[in-house]
């Protein structure tokens, strides 16, 4: 028997990169909503009590009305949105997160899709507070840009169709100017990290794409700390089989020159950077990630064949 999906919000931009990659597989059943019935409660619980996964590609609130709808039928859940992320019941849907991550999402009946930013962010972060080589009040910051479909359908328009009222005609633009962001909670639970990032996002005009830039002083943590041990700590936690996150060869910084934020579109992995002079004290870890890929779809693809596994 193949396993019945459904993908509540289907019809937008992070529901419909899941539909396609779901497409040609013959181990599941895709159970689905015309586009003009995505917004009916009642057809929406119809399709979410019959499902065995419901993957939510929604708002937050729409996110949690979707749970509430299948109550008490044994669907399982991945939730795309940011309304579960740091909640008790649900597993964080990060597999490469630490030891036994994959394990849990395997055996889950509630996963939290991990936030684009927050992808690359705990990605750097995680491994290097868990060994103890970052302290956890460090005063960070997370400089990073994203392509404009992070802003789903409507930024996708006010980007792409200038004769709209609210277009935007920036070709880069900062935002969350008041320091508040959404992701900022997830990234402080599970990164491990106990103040508050200074996290300055921007948008690029491309598509798909995102850097994360974590800079670092080298003086702020541990004695022996340098630049080779970061890059070896960070190479050997996703060392391990199966993830989806790589880390760039040492020294890469030395031939690069430039780093494209469209390095990792179209794929649904990450890539890491330890960039930085030898013995100059300051690093800069750098994610690179397709917001849709790694960032949304391609990691609720991973989540869900964990979770067919399970
Ligand atoms: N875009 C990205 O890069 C990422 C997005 N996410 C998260 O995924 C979720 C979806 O985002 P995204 O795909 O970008 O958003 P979109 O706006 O592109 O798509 C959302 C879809 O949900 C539908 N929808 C909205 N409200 C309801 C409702 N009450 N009931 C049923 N359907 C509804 C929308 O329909 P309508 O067309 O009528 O509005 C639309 O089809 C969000 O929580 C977002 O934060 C997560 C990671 C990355
Ligand atoms: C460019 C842009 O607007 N990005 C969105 C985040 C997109 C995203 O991935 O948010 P979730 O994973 O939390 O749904 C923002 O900053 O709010």
């Amino acid at each position: 028997m193949t396993a019945k999906i459904f993908i509540d919000g289907e019809h937008g931009t992070t529901g419909l990169q899941i539909r396609e990659r779901l497409a040609e597989r013959d181990d599941l059943t895709l159970l689905s909503l015309a586009m003009e019935d995505r917004r009916d409660a009642g057809k929406r619980a119809s399709l979410l009590q019959e499902a065995d996964i419901a993957i939510l590609c929604l708002p937050d609130d729409a996110a949690r009305e979707a749970v509430s709808l299948a109550e008490g039928k044994g669907t399982r859940f991945i939730d795309a949105s940011t309304a579960h992320r740091t909640a008790d019941n649900w597993v964080y849907g990060f597999p490469e997160l630490t030891s036994g991550q994959s394990e849990r999402i395997a055996a889950a009946e509630r996963v939290a899709n991990v936030g684009c930013y927050a992808t690359g962010s705990i990605a750097l972060l995680r491994p290097l507070t868990e060994a103890g080589l970052l302290p956890r009040d460090y005063p960070l910051t997370i400089n990073a840009v994203s392509g404009y479909s992070g802003g789903g359908k409507q930024m996708i328009a006010q980007m792409e169709d200038a004769s709209r009222e609210a277009a935007i005609a920036a070709n880069h633009f900062a935002y969350a100017l008041t320091l508040s962001h959404k992701h900022l909670p997830e990234i402080m639970m599970h990164g491990g990290i106990t103040r508050k990032p200074i996290f300055t996002p921007a948008v690029g005009r491309f598509a798909q794409g995102m850097l994360v830039n974590v800079p670092l002083h080298l003086d702020l943590l541990g004695d022996d700390v340098d630049m080779k041990r970061l890059h070896t700590v960070l190479s050997d936690h996703y060392a391990g089989e199966g993830g989806k996150v790589e880390v760039a060869p040492f020294g890469e910084a030395d031939t690069l020159g430039r780093l494209d934020a469209e390095e990792m579109t179209g794929t649904d992995r990450m890539r890491l950077h330890v960039f930085g002079t030898k013995g100059a004290g300051q690093v800069n870890l750098v994610a690179s990630l397709d917001n849709l890929g790694k960032g949304a779809s391609g990691a609720a693809v991973q989540n869900l064949d964990l979770m067919l596994r399970g």
